[in-house]
């Protein structure tokens, strides 16, 4: 049987680049033209003026009054048409970028307990920006990460035919816009960034490879004498060279999500660099003293003024969710994972209707070219797996063959995997750095704070605006070891607060509960691995 070939995946059709990857190889706009100057002025004024997250503990009324003003004249700004910027990807773009930054200050400047309101002023360009990039209106990775660098180097040949261009950007890559000025924030983007230029390898790999299955479905099945061919050995050759560049790769991946070490303190970044981030989904502390409503986190409804009186921009269904900007949005982990043929739909048996999963819902927020590429790619390894092929060609030789190649192709496979098992393996020493652990810490100190105080009213959840790790005034946490009279009332208190000193589920910037989802996905590339018990009669021997 011999199978029509699909064109090899390409690239450039869906703004992937041979060596940049997902990243564009031209440095994206640095600033918006000055028909929306106000707009990059109004940005540049909220990073000059530091302003801080509205539920960080120990705001200053300096701070307030700094936030409030920023908000009055954002509130003030004309309405700007967006008309001419849908002429050029690149305008929309970095519009997406500088619109969302300034929702983002506005969101989370606001003090935790008052309605979200997001200003007509730019809650219909933003509206605008996004329905024209068919992206929401929320913060994403390609703002962040991938249309928000620049290099270095004066020289920088984004055209230049060596690999040159590539491997030079990723020692000289740098960020353009920041929230915080601070050198963490641009070391947490320019480590996504690194591992998308990285990536562009794995991505051409991939298509060697897709193009060798091709090639293989010109040989029908290889079940009979036709396995012996030297064409098929050939392209098995090939693709168990290419699977141990793509595991060397991923490995090199690996060695960059961990670098982000170096440049980014783990507090400075959960208490003053991921608060900007938080989209819809995620929660704010309230600071409410009163009695009825203590101060504890909730969820508060995005209102984008105007969005009514526009039924063309109504992209805001009901039950739409706005998550906050994520490194699960990146393509190329997803282009790996349908690559390897890594199932994450894996939804308990019986349920009716299951809700997409995570993995899936991120996808709604990469570029749209990008998450068409990764729909491309889907149904290219459904028609021809990589997982089904190595299966089958292994299962295609008779027990005890001593045709080495079987079981060659099929260890290559698996060290490619396995490689990408391990890169999430790292994913979640640095999730457990970065989050899980400050998050403890400032649960410890909320704790102790509120014990201390007899009430739990306050959130000492983001520290001060120079991101120390001093969270309190020592008086206010130091608790003496034998409670005196007047202790006593506080320690009655401390433990009646169940909520607080029992684990919550900590959440990640996308929503989800963060332990339970990272160790799921990487159990479930843990499972891709073949093994020799694996059920070969169910398998199609042809691709
Ligand atoms: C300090 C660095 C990082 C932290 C703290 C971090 C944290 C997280 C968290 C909390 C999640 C859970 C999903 C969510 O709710 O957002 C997540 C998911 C994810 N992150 Fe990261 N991340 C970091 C860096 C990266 C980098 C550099 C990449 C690679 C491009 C990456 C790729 C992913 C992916 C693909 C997911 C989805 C789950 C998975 O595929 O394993 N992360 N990350």
């Amino acid at each position: 049987m011999v199978l029509t070939s699909i064109p090899t995946l390409s690239f450039e059709s869906f703004d992937v680049n041979s060596r940049t990857g997902f990243m564009p190889c031209q440095p994206p706009l640095g600033r918006l033209p000055a028909a929306w100057e106000t707009w990059e002025v109004l940005l540049d004024d909220a990073r000059r003026y530091q302003l801080q997250p509205g539920d960080k503990w120990g705001l200053s009324s300096m701070d307030k009054t700094c936030s409030e003003q920023w908000r009055f004249c954002l509130s003030q700004i004309p309405l700007l048409s967006t008309d001419a910027l849908s002429t050029s990807i690149v305008l929309l773009r970095r519009a997406h970028l500088v619109l969302t930054f300034l929702l983002h200050f506005y969101i989370h400047t606001l003090p935790p307990d008052v309605p979200v309101v997001i200003p007509r002023s730019i809650s219909i360009p933003i509206l605008q920006v996004a329905k024209a990039l068919d992206l929401p209106p929320v913060i994403t990775l390609s703002d962040t990460v991938l249309y928000n660098w620049y290099s270095c180097q004066s020289n920088y040949n984004s055209t230049a035919e060596s690999e040159f261009a590539s491997s030079s950007l990723l020692d000289n890559i740098r960020c353009q816009t920041l929230f915080t000025n601070l050198p963490d924030e641009a070391a947490f983007y320019l480590c996504s960034a690194r591992i998308e230029l990285r990536g562009a390898d794995a991505l051409a790999i991939m298509r060697s490879c897709m193009d060798e299955l091709n090639n293989v479905s010109t040989f029908g099945t290889f079940g009979d004498n036709d396995h012996h061919s030297l064409d098929l050995d050939a392209i098995v050759t090939r693709l168990v060279t290419y699977l141990y560049s793509l595991s060397s790769i991923i490995d090199d991946l690996k060695s960059l999500l961990l670098d982000v070490r170096k440049g980014c303190d783990p507090e400075v970044y959960y208490t003053a660099v991921r608060p900007w981030f938080r989209g819809e989904d995620s929660e704010t502390y309230s600071t409410s003293q009163s009695e009825e409503e203590p101060g504890n986190k909730h969820k508060r409804k995005w209102i984008f003024e105007g969005a009514g009186e526009h039924a063309d921009l109504n992209m805001l269904p009901p039950d739409r969710e706005l998550s906050g900007a994520s490194a699960g949005q990146s393509s190329l982990v997803h282009a790996l994972d349908i690559f390897f043929g890594v199932n994450h739909e894996q939804h308990e048996h019986g349920h009716p209707n299951p809700p997409p999963s995570f993995m899936k819902r991120m996808q709604r927020y990469m570029p749209r070219q990008h998450r068409t590429f990764l729909d491309h790619l889907g149904k290219s390894m459904n028609l021809r797996s990589l997982r089904r092929f190595v299966l089958s060609f292994s299962a295609s030789y008779a027990e005890g063959s001593e045709n080495g190649q079987r079981v060659e192709l099929q260890e290559a496979y698996n060290k490619a995997v396995m490689s990408l098992k391990e890169f999430r393996d790292a994913h979640m020493i640095i999730a457990t750095l970065y989050i899980i652990g400050p998050s403890r810490r400032a649960r410890a100190a909320e704790a102790t704070t509120a014990a201390a105080r007899g009430n739990y009213g306050l959130a000492p959840v983001y520290t001060n605006s120079d991101t120390s790790t001093t969270r309190m005034p020592v008086s206010d946490t130091t608790m003496t070891a034998t409670p005196s009279k007047s202790d006593t009332g506080v320690m009655k208190v401390a433990k009646s607060i169940p909520a607080i000193n029992s684990e919550r589920v900590v959440k990640g910037t996308g929503g989800t509960d963060l332990v339970r989802f990272l160790k799921d996905v990487r159990n479930q590339t843990f499972r891709t691995l073949l093994t020799s018990q694996e059920p070969t009669s169910i398998l199609p021997l042809v691709l």
